[in-house]
């Protein structure tokens, strides 16, 4: 299975530039997922590769071969790149038959009759839907429609495969059961694949790697281990996982260890980090709600970071407790292993569990409104 390389990959609608230099390479057999808001460029990026759009500027090469150069002017149309897609929206064909559905790009292909026989019934196969292939799609439900849909864009064995939010029609449940069929059936294949999602739950689950987008940027390419933990920038963090940011100044360093004095409640916290931040600057420290804990006042004299605040509200979550706790004047989002706590209580981390970013963060609108305290 080949590699598929973009390269400084452009485009603009009118004046409206929604990719801005788009850079990566997917490797042989790899899960790769474009991961971010709505509107961020993923369809697009996708639909460049697919041929459904022509990029403004740049060029896309799978298997060594140009699929588009737009200083070169090559354009190689979407039935000669033989990828596969399945988008959100099955569209799949009501009057036909699964079997009929599937032989369509086999026709398209002038694949003999016969020949299509035993593809249809391999794709339908691997899916698991060898036995419905009779069937017509309102007889089927909705998780197996989308495996019928998958078998369509696996029948002609597509050198990539492009799916653009294919889970998102299915309830909850169904979908985490498809999640793990699609990446089991993606290794078994070893196909390279492209999935455009929004949901990061479901990038960390299926991907290899994953590309966060925000504004047609890409702003971190890496494993889902590497964008959880390390995330390269607070947009990151705040997309992938719930994050809390509190800002401050650096008041003091002692090798990796730096000093913060806090905005929100003038408290001074320690935070371990290898980025290099000058004394007096401004800072945002991040901190997911795991990693923080919230015990009784007394008895934690083991903890580095140990700051007074209150406890707003608390709720049990299944296998854990979810506090929000008041931080001078801001919320702080805790889960926690203890229940119970109420009224004043301290909030704990390890330094090496935050993670430091030069400068002040203009959070998003949504995680404004966590930091606001109702009180
Ligand atoms: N054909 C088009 N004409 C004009 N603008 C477009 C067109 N297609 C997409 N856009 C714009 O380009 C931007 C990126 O769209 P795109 O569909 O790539 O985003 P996305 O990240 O896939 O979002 P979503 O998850 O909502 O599909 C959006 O602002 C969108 O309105």
């Amino acid at each position: 299975m080949p590699e598929v390389t973009v390269k400084n990959l452009a485009k603009t609608f009118g004046d409206n530039s929604v990719l801005r230099d788009v850079t990566f390479t997917i490797k042989d057999g790899e899960f790769f997922t474009l991961l971010g808001a709505s509107g961020c460029g993923k369809s697009t990026t996708l639909n460049c590769i697919a041929g459904l759009e022509q990029p403004t500027e740049g060029s896309i090469t799978v298997g060594g071969r140009p699929f588009v150069d737009a200083s070169a002017g090559v354009f190689l149309p979407p039935e000669e790149r033989n990828l596969g897609m399945v988008f959100q929206s099955y569209a799949l064909w009501p009057h036909m038959t699964i079997a009929k559905n599937l032989a369509l790009p086999l026709n398209i292909r002038k694949v003999p009759k016969e020949k299509q026989r035993t593809l249809i019934h391999d794709a339908l196969d691997k899916v698991g839907l060898a036995d419905l292939s009779g069937r017509y799609p309102h007889q089927l439900s909705g998780g197996q429609q989308q495996r019928v849909a998958l078998a369509r864009a696996l029948v002609y064995s597509p050198t990539v495969l492009l799916l653009d939010e294919p889970l998102s029609n299915l309830d909850a449940k169904l979908r985490e059961q498809a999640r793990a069929w699609l990446k089991r059936l993606q290794e078994e294949l070893g196909i390279t694949t492209v999935y455009v999602t929004h949901d990061q739950e479901e990038a960390l689950a299926l991907s290899d790697r994953i590309a966060v987008m925000e504004g047609g940027n890409m702003i971190q390419i890496g494993t889902p281990h590497e964008i959880y933990e390390r995330p390269a920038a607070p947009e990151v963090a705040a997309f992938v996982g719930r994050c809390n940011f509190l800002t401050g100044r650096v008041i003091g360093q002692e090798g990796r260890r730096y000093r913060i004095l806090l905005d929100c409640s003038d408290d001074v916290v320690q935070v371990d980090s290898d980025e290099r931040v000058p004394a007096g600057h401004s800072v945002t420290v991040a901190i997911r709600p795991e990693r923080l804990e919230v015990v009784a006042q007394s008895g934690t004299p083991s903890h580095v970071n140990q700051l007074r605040t209150e406890v707003l509200t608390s709720s049990y979550v299944g296998s854990r407790y979810e506090y929000d706790v008041r931080l001078g004047d801001q919320a702080v989002q805790v889960l926690s292993g203890n229940g119970g706590l109420a009224g004043e209580v301290v909030l704990v981390f390890d330094p090496a569990q935050a993670l430091l970013y030069q400068d002040k963060v203009e959070l998003p609108e949504e995680q404004r409104d966590l930091l606001t305290v109702t009180s």
